[in-house]
């Protein structure tokens, strides 16, 4: 598991090692860690021409030791003070001594910028308020523009490091060098894409973080790596049957869209339940494709038992059906249209009698349900997820650029899911998810589990599907039973 800590444990856990330790030894830690990583992109440090962009705190300090550093193995080193007079003292004299030289006009330096090898952000880190000030902004576009390679000292600066959130500019890095702990917004879109690869220093914060106590001590994000889904995938027993293994109702569809029903079908048959029960008017479209399933004439309250529903790709207008699955006592996955037509109160009133229910939100679905913005929620991601978890008190899966997953009432650390492509925005896609995600749940898994899992294996198999192409909904089902070899075969 890949954990990500907010800026306030971070914080906690450098001050209770920094008592214990010499002063400045962390950030020499770091500085080691960061001109190691930018040796490496580097490849020859020698003669190579390295631009550090310094802000007035410690993240600045880093640049300028490991600026230091690099200037000792013969590279040419020059920093850009953003706040001349508030630089780093010590990081500052450290670089002259190595022989790198300071540049204090920022507005001269954009050409710079443009022709080094090597551009270190270290403009702000986790102390950023807000986003880039305004004589960064011409810095951070010559670095995007430039030649050189943009690495960023623990994180790329106007990227919000608790919720991934870049208002205005921030540095597009190719590289995050981050200290200590994962930070959120190095998980979380926007924040993901702006920091590249991300390579980790372990600076000793370990045992702080692992001793915290609390919300603050948790951590806020994680995103499950393969051996993780590994453990949480189903595994049918020798005396298991097919309705020991879990039945998978769902109620999707219309005479309009029998193709979310045959999609969500599509996604449930591979997510380990031992059998599908379809219930709608898409049966003839289910069945054609897939022989398999059970389909029912009657309504979801009549058509037999099942240890989760999904409802809601492809209904339309069908409120009544999704009132009566909503009111069955099994875990429920609501998607598409079944999020407009649930009522809060009922969902409310599921999760607060302890029956699960996962829903699964675009970002404009979800805009819709909290009644603001498509970009508000698409900016703050972890927000909004968290938010709409608390109003109905179900786990939210939260689908997009980043999809993340926050149980239900919104506390607790958000599952991120780190396998997504682009590519998987496309039509239908979802609705192999909500399959997917249903059969896990009728599978056993918990509801932030199956959410998390489904993601991940979809995300696998869309990859997988695509290969940098244009992928159809049915391809990404079809690379399912793939996506879930490779995590079993990365081995626990
Ligand atoms: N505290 C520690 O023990 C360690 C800290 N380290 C580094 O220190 C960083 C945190 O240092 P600081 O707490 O000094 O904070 P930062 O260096 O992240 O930023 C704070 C400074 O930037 C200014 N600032 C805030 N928002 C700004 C914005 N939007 N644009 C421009 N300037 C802005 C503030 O006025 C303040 O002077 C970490 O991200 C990490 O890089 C590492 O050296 C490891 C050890
Ligand atoms: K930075």
């Amino acid at each position: 598991m890949r954990t990500a800590y907010s800026v306030e444990t971070v914080r906690a856990a450098e001050r209770e090692l920094m008592a214990r330790l010499p002063e400045g030894a962390l950030m020499q830690r770091a500085a080691a860690g960061l001109a190691a990583a930018c040796a490496d992109v580097l490849g020859r440090v020698y003669g190579s021409r390295v631009v550090l962009l310094v802000g007035s705190g410690d993240n600045g300090g880093d640049a300028l030791y490991a600026g230091a550093r690099l200037a000792r193995r013969g590279a040419g080193v020059r920093a850009v003070l953003l706040a001349p007079g508030r630089a780093h003292a010590g990081g500052l004299a450290a670089l002259r001594r190595a022989g790198g030289s300071v540049v204090s006009d920022a507005g001269g330096a954009v050409g710079l910028v443009e022709q080094a090898d090597l551009v270190v952000d270290g403009i702000v880190g986790i102390g950023g308020k807000g986003g880039l000030r305004e004589a960064a902004v011409p810095l951070a576009e010559a670095a995007r523009r430039g030649r050189g390679v943009v690495v960023a000292v623990d994180l790329p600066s106007g990227v919000d490091a608790d919720t991934g959130e870049a208002r205005g500019t921030a540095v597009r890095a190719d590289v995050t060098v981050t200290f200590g702990a994962y930070k959120p917004g190095l998980l979380i879109d926007p924040g993901r894409e702006y920091a590249g690869v991300v390579r980790f220093v372990d600076i000793g914060l370990g045992r702080g973080l692992a001793g915290g106590t609390g919300p603050a001590g948790s951590p806020r994000a994680e995103a499950l790596q393969h051996a993780d889904v590994a453990r949480l995938l189903p595994v049918p027993g020798a005396e298991s049957d097919k309705y020991r293994r879990g039945v998978v109702g769902i109620a999707a569809g219309s005479a309009r869209y029998p193709g979310a029903a045959v999609l969500a079908v599509g996604g449930a048959l591979r997510g380990g339940a031992g059998a599908v029960r379809y219930v709608g008017p898409a049966g003839g479209a289910v069945l054609a494709r897939y022989p398999e399933t059970l389909v029912s004439e009657r309504g979801p309250a009549r058509a037999g038992r099942v240890q989760a529903w999904v409802v809601g790709p492809g209904a339309g207008d069908d409120a009544a059906t999704v009132g009566e699955v909503l009111a069955a006592d099994v875990p429920v996955l609501i998607d598409a249209d079944g999020l407009r037509l649930a009522e809060v109160g009922a969902v409310r009133g599921r999760g607060l009698r302890g029956v699960p229910t996962l829903m699964t939100p675009h970002a404009g679905e979800a805009a819709a349900l909290l009644g603001v913005e498509r970009e508000e929620v698409e900016s703050g991601r972890l927000a909004a997820a968290r938010e709409l978890a608390a109003r109905y008190e179900a786990a939210v899966l939260l689908k997009g650029s980043t999809t993340v997953v926050a149980e239900a009432g919104g506390g607790g650390a958000v599952r991120v899911n780190p396998t997504g492509t682009p590519w998987l925005a496309t039509a239908g896609s979802g609705d192999v998810l909500s399959g997917l995600g249903g059969s896990l749940l009728a599978a056993g898994l918990s509801a932030v589990d199956a959410g998390s899992v489904a993601a991940y294996l979809h995300g696998l198999a869309g990859r997988f599907a695509a290969e940098g192409a244009p992928v159809a909904a049915e391809d990404v089902a079809g690379r399912i039973a793939e996506a879930w070899r490779s995590v079993v075969g990365a081995g626990v």
